[in-house]
């Protein structure tokens, strides 16, 4: 069982019992339900630099990063750097997250936020538009295509941007559809934790031009981000190289002024 297999089969019993406690009218009655969202595909087609910044306390392949954050702090100071969204981990188990995370950024910057979650089930789509989110995450190594088909339909009809992750060439295969706006791929091998930017530019030719592509994990320098973007990326998912400092948006800002 490798670690991705450990976290789904964690999230289909918390998503069942979430399940009985919340019922979905609930969600769909919340005032962050009905909103206009902010679409991070068409921030990263308008940006120079494509930084997306993430929220991320602890991590299986890291232990903790960065256990004393404040994440309304860690929102203003990435949307002061000019990051063009930012990714808010929502796992508790294996990411110390939160929807409540989720909830304290939407409610301190007005900028696209992707709710980073293992979603295995589309009651966590109708939560993450209630908690204030603009993006899903779907990863494609733990749902079928037509999973991938009705829950990006699914999030598509309550205005919110689909990124759909994959690690290989199967995955990507099975995933291209229209009802996705970006293609993430994931330089994170989930067996050993290595990373590689390699695996970004070795899938960026199977990726069709109607998507955003994404390159995710790994990435701390500005010479990797030059190195992509000749791939075509056009999005960067940092995470760890940002939340490990004590001043995650004062990083995030260094970086970008550095890449413009
Ligand atoms: O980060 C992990 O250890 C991890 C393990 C298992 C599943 C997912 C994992 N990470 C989620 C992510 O996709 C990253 O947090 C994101 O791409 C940022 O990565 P990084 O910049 O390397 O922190």
């Amino acid at each position: 069982m490798n670690i991705l297999d450990k976290i789904v089969a964690d999230k289909y019993k918390e998503v069942n019992l979430k399940k009985s406690l919340i019922p979905i009218h609930q969600l769909e009655s919340s005032v962050l339900f009905n909103r206009t969202t902010f679409s991070l595909a068409n921030a990263l087609r308008n940006s120079q630099t494509g930084i997306i910044a993430e929220h991320k306390r602890r991590s299986p392949s890291k232990g903790t990063i960065n256990q004393d954050t404040n994440v309304g702090q860690v929102a203003r100071g990435y949307k002061k750097a000019g990051v063009c969204g930012m990714s808010v981990l929502t796992d508790i188990k294996y990411f110390g997250g939160s929807l409540e995370d989720l909830l304290l950024a939407r409610a301190c910057v007005q900028m696209p936020l992707l709710r980073k979650e293992f979603i295995i089930d589309e009651y966590q789509i109708l939560e993450a538009k209630a908690h204030g989110a603009d993006v899903i995450l779907l990863i494609a190594a733990v749902l079928s295509k037509e999973e991938i088909k009705t829950f990006s339909e699914l999030a598509k009809s309550l205005g919110l941007d689909v990124l759909l992750e994959v690690h290989n060439e199967e995955e990507l295969q099975k995933s291209i559809m229209p009802s996705l706006d970006m293609l993430g791929v994931n330089n994170r091998n989930l067996k050993t934790f290595e990373v590689s930017l390699e695996t970004s530019k070795t899938l960026s030719k199977l990726i069709p031009d109607d998507f955003v592509k994404v390159s995710e994990s790994g990435i701390s320098s500005i010479e990797a981000i030059q190195d992509l973007k000749p791939y075509g990326y056009q999005g960067f998912l940092i995470g760890e190289n940002f939340m490990k400092t004590d001043n995650p948006g004062k990083s995030a800002l260094e970086f970008i002024q550095k890449l413009k």
